[in-house]
């Protein structure tokens, strides 16, 4: 998805037709996820203005969308406005229309000025999606190994990634991304914004990685909506093939 620097009604509608075209399709989806900060962009010298108030709109919006044509949904992220401070948050709800995680952001990205306008989440993003252990984490968050090796202790299977990932650095989301994958041996379902913002290109290239390092779907540089089937069963079998879980030493490290 492309986004709007500081248009939330406009973001919402182009949100809403992705979203109808994604439910529209012969197969329908099971789960949908869209980037970070999809509400604003990243508007931070006016986002005490525009942040979503409690996650209101945003909140009711996907409830909604989902329960109308039940599907479960990882909300992307959106600037969150909590008394007088914003987060980076994802929601996430289920096919009934009920919230099922909420994460806001923890690393926050200083090459983007994040730090200056916005406050970091202080909690860990683990929840259950209809019984599959998953977890969430946004954009910069990925280049700490830690965090999702945690999320993959705590049992997560699936790791979503919502982004605004800018050039010059493709390649580091992509490395970045299938390391996670293949060191944690789970699914990385990641979606990252297109479009320009400024000076600022956002490369897209949404990628849906399985617990061996392939990349199942990978999108280019344009709006689309990509689709991938999940073999959860892969998890272990992979997990079984090299038991890297197992062979830790974590008193050493
Ligand atoms: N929105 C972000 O967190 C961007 C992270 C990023 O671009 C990076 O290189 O890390």
């Amino acid at each position: 998805m492309d986004i709007a620097i500081g248009e939330p009604d406009t973001n919402y509608t182009r949100l809403e037709q992705l979203l109808n075209e994604a439910v529209s399709a012969d197969v329908k989806p099971d789960v949908i996820v869209f980037p970070e900060m999809w509400n604003t962009g990243y508007a931070l010298t006016e986002i005490h203005d525009l942040a979503d108030k409690d996650g209101a709109r945003t909140k009711a919006f996907l409830t909604d969308f989902a329960q109308r044509h039940h599907v479960n949904i990882i909300g992307g992220s959106i600037a969150d406005k909590r008394g007088d401070q914003v987060l980076n948050t994802v929601y996430a709800f289920d096919r009934q229309g009920r919230e099922i995680a909420e994460y806001s952001k923890i690393h926050l990205f200083r090459l983007m000025d994040e730090e200056k306008f916005l406050q970091s989440g202080d909690q860990l993003g683990r929840f259950e999606l209809e019984g599959v252990p998953a977890g969430a984490m946004i954009c910069y968050d990925i280049r700490f190994p830690e965090l999702a090796r945690k999320l993959a202790l705590d049992g997560a299977r699936i790791l979503f990634v919502p982004a605004e990932w800018p050039h010059p650095r493709l390649h580091h989301w992509r490395t970045l991304l299938m390391a996670r994958a293949i060191e944690n041996q789970m699914y990385v379902v990641s979606c990252n914004r297109v479009g320009t913002s400024g000076t600022t290109n956002f490369f897209g290239h949404s990628m849906v990685i399985d617990p061996w390092g392939e990349v199942l779907v990978e999108g280019d540089e344009g709006e689309a909506i990509l689709r991938a089937t999940i073999d959860l069963s892969e998890v272990v079998r992979v997990r079984g093939k090299i038991p890297v879980f197992e062979d830790r030493r974590p008193h050493l490290y």
